[in-house]
């Protein structure tokens, strides 16, 4: 199994491009179901999560044909058509690879008024639900049940518009509920939908591909259900979550990078915790201009849903912060499991005690290298920006969680002077 060796101490600078967002792209990946026509979608990141998802399309009859990109390119660009749809079964063996999967649900319930997906259970991070996804759908007049593992719905005269307020802010269920409803008879309502920028970009395609939506961007959406959607071609946005991890690199190994294609404007309570802890950024013409001028100091910051603070950001955050001159108190309120990377940091040499849904972090005047093993996609990033920073050698075991979401981190980072290698431990 591969691994990823670190030697810290080195300074970044240099330029860095950032890829499309894995989470906007794990959302505009089921939007082609919606159509027979084609959905073209730029600027795809290369991720294992992005495979995977081409596979479970493939599975349902659509054909995801990437379009002359070279080798050396980030990126490429996908086409995606599901002219017909030959199966509405979402199998165990994918879904368990990859919780985005559920999100066929609610685009094969509205194109084929059928769908059984299997239900993808509790991941390292937390329990993770899906009954929100469910109530929503059945909002939308979809009948559900659930056995042998697997979520079967139905909608023998297909889905109509419906209301649904969730009961809390889910990025996932307003997504799949989303989904459904460009295709259901008549207007649906969503309330307290989530506001996350991927969300954004979800509805911007479906609006290209002839959905009609109000309210993108806010905690009220209002759907007019359309007979039939039709092809487009879409960009994915930027992903401010690795924006976000490599300006957190540089903030912790020192130096000054800038981030390309990256956008200030997606990053909002990410970037005002960077500039509390004495980050400097500044928007360029090519992308985010990221510097640690002086020394860090320690924050206090809670996850929340969009426009709060990401949850997916907490663990770079804290490998940051274990670097920090006094304490930082990070409150984690969206997953229950989401501290994996702390006892691995300690073993660096950081000062952490977590208390339930808290770390208290205080700063130390250094890391040292360590085997070290990733836990899940943050955590992973984490261990990597805590080993550029830290005095020797780091091997961070179990990278291919970093596949999922991170588009060959080894290549960017060696880009901007890291001393990182991907090895093979036989
Ligand atoms: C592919 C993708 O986009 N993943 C992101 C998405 O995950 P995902 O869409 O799974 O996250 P949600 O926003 O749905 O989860 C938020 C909270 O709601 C709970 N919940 C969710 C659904 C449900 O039916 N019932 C329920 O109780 C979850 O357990 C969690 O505590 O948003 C998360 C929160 O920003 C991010 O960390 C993930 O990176
Ligand atoms: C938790 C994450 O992703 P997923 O929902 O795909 O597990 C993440 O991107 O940090």
């Amino acid at each position: 199994m591969d691994q990823i060796r670190i030697r810290g101490g080195r300074t970044l600078s240099g330029r860095l491009p950032i890829s499309g967002a894995k989470n906007a792209a794990l959302t505009l990946m089921p939007a082609a179901l919606l159509t027979d026509e084609p959905l073209t979608l730029r600027n795809l990141p290369r991720l294992a999560d992005v495979d995977t998802f081409s596979h479970l399309l493939n599975q349902h009859g659509a054909s995801t044909a990437v379009e002359g990109s070279r080798p050396e390119d980030f990126g490429r660009v996908m086409t995606l058509r599901a002219g017909k749809i030959t199966s509405t079964t979402a199998p165990y063996d994918i879904v368990r690879k990859m919780r985005a999967s559920i999100l066929v649900l609610g685009p094969l319930l509205a194109r084929e008024g059928v769908a059984t997906v299997s239900q993808p259970g509790g991941c390292a991070i937390g329990n993770r639900p899906i009954d929100l996804h469910l109530k929503g759908l059945e909002a939308l007049g979809a009948e559900i049940e659930l056995t042998s593992g697997y979520v079967r719905a139905k909608a023998p005269g297909g889905l109509r518009g419906g209301r649904i307020t969730f009961p809390m802010v889910s990025v996932g269920a307003t997504e799949n509920v989303l989904m459904a409803a460009v295709l259901a008879k008549g207007e649906s309502v969503i309330e307290n939908a989530a506001r996350e920028p991927e969300i954004v970009d979800l509805a911007n395609c479906l609006v290209a591909m002839g959905a009609k939506i109000e309210g993108i961007g806010s905690e009220r959406l209002l759907v007019q259900g359309r007979d039939r959607l039709h092809g487009a071609t879409y960009a994915v946005m930027a992903d401010r979550i690795e924006t976000g991890s490599y300006a957190c690199a540089v903030a912790t190994a020192g130096g000054e990078i800038e981030l390309v294609g990256a956008t200030a404007a997606s990053l909002g309570a990410t970037l005002d915790a960077l500039h509390q802890a004495g980050v400097e950024t500044h928007q360029t013409n090519d992308g985010l201009l990221v510097k640690r001028a002086n020394g860090l100091h320690g924050i206090n910051v809670g996850t929340a849903p969009y426009p709060g603070f990401p949850t997916d950001m907490q663990a770079q955050f804290m490998a940051m912060l274990c670097l920090a001159e006094g304490a930082s108190l990070l409150t984690e309120t969206i997953f229950e499991n989401r501290f994996m990377h702390a006892p691995e940091l300690s073993r660096m040499g950081a000062d952490i005690t977590v208390k339930g849904r808290s770390a208290f972090v205080r700063g130390v005047p250094a890391l040292t290298g360590a085997p070290v093993m990733a836990t899940d996609l943050r955590a992973s990033m984490s261990l990597i920006i805590a080993g550029l920073a830290a005095q020797g050698e780091t091997v961070v075991s179990r990278i291919y969680h970093l596949d999922r979401g991170y588009e060959r981190l080894e290549e960017k980072l060696q880009g901007v002077g890291a001393d990182i290698e991907r090895v093979s431990d036989g």
